[in-house]
């Protein structure tokens, strides 16, 4: 017999909601099950998963899904969803080509009410979403499930500001408080989260919560007032009534005997409210519970022996790279502080963090702080370094323009996941940061080759007194052991790596190992152009009145991308060869690995090698 038998009788959230309660908790445990056999052969998030199985199925039982909307925080949390809303079938090609994205999607599911994976948007939809409903005078509920790392984020917050203050609408804000981000979380709110939790408080509460919500409206509104000014007293519950929301909790998040009574009597209320529940990442699975943070994200791995091995004897990643250059940098300058945006792991920023804790800022998910904050330091003689991802930079776009790069200040970007990242798919793929970069004065922006142009490049920016940019790929490029030393490179001059006739392929960072191999094929000259501004304008004249076909390649949209650029150059010029831009096309790119990934865009020596072709049998 299947150890999934009850699971597999769920094809949608209409089968849960025929079941008796108390068969919720066998479905429960089959669905946790499930999660791990099936994440241990796809990859995939799995702690916040695991966190989120008895809330799932709660949540689906008690509203009245997809008319009532559901609005998942990031979305990495969302598999046990997927699963309840006829998708256990389709999470073996969970993340990979041709499968079901690992985030909500509008286009997958009716279940799947707003697309989301960059965080902290859930408030916001939500309200919208309610707003629309009370406008209509339609009876149903819009719900953000959100995590406590992606509450501290500014966009939460004006949300909360807004929804508190709305009168006639039906929202419920769920905080999925399991004390992490992916990382330990930080800031102000985790204390008073921490403080809401603590254990007079969470009993006292939860008791009088199950009171209140057990009696009907006014009378409900008149204990809670009472409840509110008695929690008032001992804890800081206080904080999200201030913004106009019913505060409910905490309550714990795995005993669906307090959360589906508890839905089911907040359901029953209208305006803004807001329910804390306590969870904890990785539940169920004592690995993941262990090391929340290593099974934050995972590769396939074996479910029985848990993910093996420390670090891998093979290439070094960009992200180490970066990392150790910033160790090594901090160590000659004082000037140099690291910041991220709640993003330690994925940067590199682990040994930083433990070298030199004085000088190292984990903001919360708070990219537009995190520039801000940086520029603000950069006025008092800091060297800040922003460690932050391409899509992630996309939030914080006016504070690089308006905070940074007006005011000319020297703050270091350093742009990790520039280009296709492969399984988290179209939310996560850097493919714009050149375009959006590249319009923006006085910002210096590289894109390196491999893995020790990267180093220099890291190590020419600090050297260099403005705004800079530097811009690698996720993963390991060609395995080029970085040195020691460093020697700052002349600011926007590229290089030729090799000569030949009629085309020149002008490369930029990821795409110059795969140009030499075009290069070796047709060959072509081949330049690592390694500034994308300001772009080496003295090389692609000397390349244009040589040569019969300029190619441009880059991993980034080709619309105002670098070839953009180079196109932009090359009109000045007297003589004008044709120009033939690649990169990422205009659409977006989904999920699947990186190899096959920019095959399918025509990114690889084969599809390079099409494109020319075309261009020279006249069919483009
Ligand atoms: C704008 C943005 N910045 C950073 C991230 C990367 N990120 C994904 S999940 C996560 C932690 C979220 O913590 P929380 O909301 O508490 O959810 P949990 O992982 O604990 O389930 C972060 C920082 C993101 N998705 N979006
Ligand atoms: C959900 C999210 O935004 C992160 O967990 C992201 O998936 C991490 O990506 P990397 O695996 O590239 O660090
Ligand atoms: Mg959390």
């Amino acid at each position: 017999m299947s150890p999934y038998s009850n699971l597999e009788r769920i094809h949608s959230p209409a089968d849960l909601r025929a079941l008796d309660r108390r068969e919720l908790a066998v479905v429960a445990d089959e669905l946790r099950a499930f999660l791990i056999e099936s994440v241990s052969k796809t990859g995939g998030h799995l702690s916040s998963n695991l966190g989120t199985v008895e809330l799932s199925i709660a949540l689906h039982y008690v509203f009245n899904t997809p008319e009532d909307r559901i609005v998942w925080d990031v979305g990495h949390q969302t598999y046990g969803h997927k699963v309840l809303t006829g998708r256990r079938e389709a999470m073996s090609g969970l993340r990979h080509w041709g499968g079901i994205s690992g985030f909500p999607r509008r286009c997958e599911s009716e279940y799947d009410t707003f697309g989301t994976a960059h965080s902290s948007t859930s408030i916001s939809a939500a309200l919208g979403m309610a707003a629309a409903a009370r406008d209509r005078g339609e009876d149903r509920s819009a719900i953000a499930v959100i995590g406590d790392g992606a509450m501290s984020a500014g966009m939460a917050f004006e949300a909360l500001n807004n929804g508190g203050d709305m009168e006639g609408i039906n929202l419920l804000v769920i905080l999925n408080d399991n004390e992490m981000s992916i990382s330990p979380p930080v800031g102000a709110l985790t204390k008073i989260l921490a403080r809401l939790m603590s254990g007079s408080t969470y009993n006292t509460a939860r008791k009088v919560g199950e009171k209140v919500l057990g009696m009907a409206p006014p009378v409900a509104e008149l204990a809670r007032k009472v409840e509110e000014h008695v929690k008032g007293m001992i804890t800081p519950g206080t904080l999200f009534e201030e913004f106009g929301f019913h505060y409910y909790g905490p309550i714990d998040g795995h005993d669906l005997d307090a959360l589906v009574p508890t839905l089911q009597n907040i359901k029953k209320l209208k305006g803004p409210q807001f329910l804390h529940v306590i969870t904890r990442k990785g539940h169920g699975y004592k690995l993941a519970e262990a090391d929340p943070i290593l099974y934050h994200g995972v590769s396939k791995f074996d479910s029985a022996a848990g993910i093996q091995g420390g670090k891998s004897a093979g290439k070094l990643t960009y992200t180490q790279v970066f990392g150790d250059w910033l160790c090594d940098m901090a160590a000659t300058d004082k000037r140099i502080v690291g910041i991220t945006p709640a993003m330690r792991e994925g940067s590199g920023l682990v040994r930083f963090e433990q070298e030199y804790p004085d000088r190292y800022y984990d903001v919360g998910i708070a990219e537009q702080h995190a520039l801000t904050f940086a520029a603000g330091m950069a006025c008092e003689g800091y060297r800040p370094v922003v460690a932050i991802y391409s899509t992630f930079l996309q939030r914080a776009y006016d504070q690089l323009i308006h905070d940074i790069a007006l005011q000319n200040l020297p703050v270091l970007l350093a742009i990790d996941r520039g280009g296709l990242v492969g399984a988290d798919g179209a939310t996560h793929h850097g493919a714009f940061d050149l375009s959006y970069l590249a319009c923006v004065p006085n910002l210096v922006i590289m894109a390196p080759a491999d893995e020790n142009e990267c180093r220099q490049m890291l190590y020419t920016a600090v050297c260099h007194d403005g705004p800079t940019a530097v811009r690698y790929p996720r993963g390991s490029g060609t395995g080029v052991e970085p040195d020691k030393t460093m020697t700052a490179l002349p600011i926007g001059k590229g290089e030729i790596r090799r000569r030949g006739s009629k085309i020149a392929v002008l490369a930029f960072g990821s795409m110059v190992p795969v140009a030499l191999e075009v290069g070796d094929a047709l060959d072509a000259t081949v330049a690592n152009m390694r500034f994308i501004k300001p772009l080496d304008d003295a090389l692609v004249a000397e390349l244009a009145a040589t040569h019969e076909l300029i190619v441009t390649l880059e991993e980034n949209a080709v619309v105002g991308g670098a070839g953009a650029e180079v196109s932009r150059c090359v009109d000045t010029l007297p003589s004008r060869p044709r120009v033939l831009r690649l990169g990422l096309p205009d659409r977006f790119i989904d999920h699947g690995d990186q190899a096959q990934l920019l095959a399918s865009v025509g990114l690889d020596k084969a599809g390079i090698l099409e494109s020319i072709a075309r261009i020279y049998s006249g069919n483009s």
